[in-house]
């Protein structure tokens, strides 16, 4: 009966030419009975066209129209949302040329020994269309313009196999004799971005997360990613996985939304077409390696970086990019989670030596510059995370328990973190790396969570009960 009142409720809103009139409204009870006045003059003849049918036959006749009259309505609100994405980009494309005018300005002005030979181009914006905005389509007022530091990288990116340029090499050294940052003073950095609860917001402004996984074999991994966003703080939580994957992945949460798209003919145009309503990305967990997904996912990533929209690879899209660096190399919002077999895969294919395992601090860096100064978190008794030029440690205390899926909750809160960074004024990160903020905040938070899980289940510690530690783990860290 829900229905029925909300559809002819549709009829007489939204589509008066539908003619509800036409209904012998009378015999079925509903709330809006009053005919349009352009159908004034029907009600006699529509009497007799329905004198002579039966009720279930009467029912039927109205669904169907009821159903029509509902489509009508969302197409509706499709082409309204259209429009409003349309103006958004607008509206981003002109504050983009003018951060790109300042970025000139900024080039301009500095100096001859630091100033490179050609005017460097951020090496997230594609040369040949300066219009493409980098940022994506922002929503309420915590959303601000990218740090201008992030237009000024200070190389470009060295190509794969190459090292790195002499700079870096000194920059190494000079980053070790300083040693790593004061993790202390992160957290509180990590603090000044999540956005406040406030009953001013609508749905979807404190995040949106897609999460690009999910096939055949494995169903739990983009799960665990997925609902650990939701529960850090997303507001809604997309998966875009295989057609198989899709029913299991519903079945395990009524909240998630899953998109069962990765395998279909169509998939890019099917998952771009959520691109501008998407804060962030996710690309790998229970991704798998068959060759047509990795193939649809490095499109959907190339895709989400002419938007600007913050990624984070892990699990089987670091397998992609190992065959294929280019995909995020030099992409300033991009970041590699890699556990150590995966930090070893790519390394190796990189920089075509095997891995020196003895100090993975200098590697993490030289990786970071290998790959254009992208992020990189490498997970393990601390995690390291580097953008090349900058290093943090992350040891906060977890436990022995090295259960699969764990990453994949760092993954998910990462998308979360990832955007909340992003979308922070310079000055509340104290001018550091979105990223790295990001980072460290869901290896904090991760690491925290295997803690609290541990100390209630310990060896049996899974997944599920550390994605449970999740809100009692952010309210220590982050809101005490
Ligand atoms: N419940 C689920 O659905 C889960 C799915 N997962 C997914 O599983 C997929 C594969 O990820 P994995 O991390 O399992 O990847 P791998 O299959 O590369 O590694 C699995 C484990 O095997 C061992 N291993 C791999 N290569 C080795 C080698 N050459 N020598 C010795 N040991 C080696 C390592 O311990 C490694 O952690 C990803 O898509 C991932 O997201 C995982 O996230 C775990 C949970
Ligand atoms: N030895 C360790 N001690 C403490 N914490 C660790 C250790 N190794 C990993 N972790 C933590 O566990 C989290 C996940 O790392 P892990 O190495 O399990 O990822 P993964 O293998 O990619 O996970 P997944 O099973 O989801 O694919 C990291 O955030 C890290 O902080």
């Amino acid at each position: 009966m829900n229905l029925l009142k909300r559809t002819a409720f549709i009829f007489s809103e939204q589509t008066p030419s539908l003619a509800l009139g036409s209904f012998p409204t009378k015999q079925i009870s509903l709330t809006k009975t009053n005919p349009p006045a352009s159908s004034s003059s029907r009600p006699r003849r529509s009497k007799k066209r329905f004198a002579n049918m039966s009720l279930e036959k009467l029912m039927e006749k109205f669904l169907e129209q009821s159903m029509e009259a509902e489509d009508n309505f969302y197409r509706l609100e499709q082409q309204r949302l259209q429009a409003e994405d349309k103006r958004r980009e607008e509206e981003h494309s002109r504050e983009l040329q003018m951060l790109q005018m300042l970025g000139q300005i900024f080039n301009g002005i500095r100096t001859p020994s630091t100033a490179p030979q050609a005017t460097p181009q951020p090496s997230c914006i594609p040369q040949t269309n300066p219009a493409v905005p980098l940022t994506r389509p922002t929503f309420g007022n915590r959303n601000h313009p990218p740090a201008l530091t992030e237009f000024v990288s200070r190389s470009q990116p060295a190509g794969p196999g190459l090292l790195m340029e002499e700079s870096d090499a000194q920059f190494i050294e000079r980053s070790f004799s300083l040693g790593t940052a004061a993790v202390d003073n992160v957290i509180p950095l990590v603090r000044n971005t999540i956005p406040p609860l406030t009953s001013k917001k609508h749905k979807g402004q404190d995040g949106r997360i897609g999460i690009i996984g999910g096939c055949q074999e494995y169903t739990g991994a983009p799960f665990f990613a997925a609902i650990s966003a939701l529960k850090v703080g997303a507001d809604l939580s997309h998966v875009f996985c295989t057609k198989d994957a899709a029913p299991v992945i519903k079945s395990y949460s009524p909240e998630l939304i899953v998109h069962p798209v990765l395998d279909s003919p169509n998939a890019v145009e099917e998952m771009e077409k959520w691109l501008p309503r998407l804060h962030s990305l996710v690309v790998g967990p229970g991704l798998g390696r068959e060759e047509m997904l990795l193939k649809n996912a490095k499109e959907i990533i190339e895709r989400s970086k002419l938007r600007g929209i913050p990624i984070i690879i892990d699990a089987d899209g670091l397998w992609l990019v190992a065959k294929e660096p280019s995909v995020i190399q030099g992409y300033q919002r991009g970041i590699l989670t890699p556990n150590f077999m995966e930090f070893t895969r790519l390394y190796e294919a990189m920089h075509h030596e095997p891995l020196d395992s003895t100090d993975h601090k200098r590697s993490a860096q030289q990786l970071s510059i290998a790959m254009g100064h992208l992020t990189l978190v490498l997970k393990g008794e601390e995690d390291i995370i580097t953008d090349g030029k900058n290093m943090l440690s992350c040891s906060q205390e977890g436990s022995g328990r090295r259960c699969g899926g764990q990453g994949d909750l760092l993954s998910g809160s990462l998308g979360v973190f990832a955007h909340w960074a992003f979308s922070s004024p310079p000055d509340a990160i104290k001018g550091m790396n979105p990223s790295l903020v990001a980072a460290f905040g869901a290896t904090s938070l991760t690491r925290q969570c295997n803690r609290q899980a541990f100390h209630k289940h310990s060896r049996s510690t899974s997944t599920s009960d550390m994605i449970q530690e999740i809100s009692s783990a952010f309210k220590k860290l982050f809101e005490s």
